[in-house]
């Protein structure tokens, strides 16, 4: 069976995974089983991250690394948190601290203008140095509460409220979340890329040789 390892040290993001890769006929690493640090993530867009996040993975197993930049762009905040959603109360900081101070940011900010999305950008590298990396992103559009509600999922999850089920993304049942998300929805268009990519390729030896480079 094929071996890819998952880019991500976020245990919440790797619980979601493993529902979100559950049908493929591929083994999903975690990265932990291969490397201890994480990589730096400079990037100024959840692209760039995915990458460099991808690439320092690849590189440290050997092995096709798949990596998730994710995070929440809030419009009273003209995009903010957005690549730094991770770290908006600072470096290290706990769900609970930027969740603080996410709701003190819009503690002014009525109920009609509180809109947000989370964003997914996935990026899937072959080899550390892959120079036709397979990306794709994903968003889930909601709001944000005055108040956290739920205790499922993890980071923004008890602020976002989802319109169409009236809950928050903690108070859905899990395989809801999995159907609705940012993350779900960008796995949707990863595994098309799979297969056009990866799977179908090998199915017809596209090259005259019959040997796939890339
Ligand atoms: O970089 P890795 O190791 O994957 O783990 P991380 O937690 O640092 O992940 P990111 O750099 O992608 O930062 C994403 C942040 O955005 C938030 N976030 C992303 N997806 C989310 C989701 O589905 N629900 C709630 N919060 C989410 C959450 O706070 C994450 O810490
Ligand atoms: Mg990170």
């Amino acid at each position: 069976m094929e071996k890819i390892v998952l880019a991500s040290g976020n245990a919440g993001k790797l619980k979601e995974f493993s529902q979100l890769f559950s049908g493929w006929q591929i083994a999903v690493l975690p990265q932990s089983e291969f490397l201890q640090d994480e990589a730096e993530e400079t990037g100024l867009s959840f692209i760039e991250n995915a990458l460099i996040k991808a690439r320092h993975a690849s590189r440290a197993s050997g092995l096709p690394a798949l990596a998730d930049d994710s995070g929440l762009a809030v419009d009273a905040l003209g995009g903010a948190p957005g690549i730094y959603s991770a770290r908006y109360a600072g470096a290290g900081a706990s769900d609970a601290e930027n969740n603080q101070k996410l709701l003190q940011a819009l503690k002014d900010v009525p109920a009609e203008k509180r809109g947000a999305s989370f964003h997914c950008a996935l990026a899937f590298v072959r080899t550390a140095d892959d120079p036709v990396p397979l990306v794709c992103t994903a968003r889930w559009s909601g709001v944000i509460l005055a108040a956290p509600a739920g205790d499922q999922g993890f980071g923004y999850d008890p602020l976002f409220y989802v319109p169409s089920e009236q809950l928050t993304s903690a108070q859905l049942p899990r395989e809801v979340k999995n159907r609705l998300s940012h993350r779900a929805h960008a796995v949707k268009k990863f595994e098309q890329l799979w297969h056009e990519e990866m799977v179908m390729p090998e199915q017809q030896a596209h090259s005259a040789t019959g040997t796939k480079f890339f």
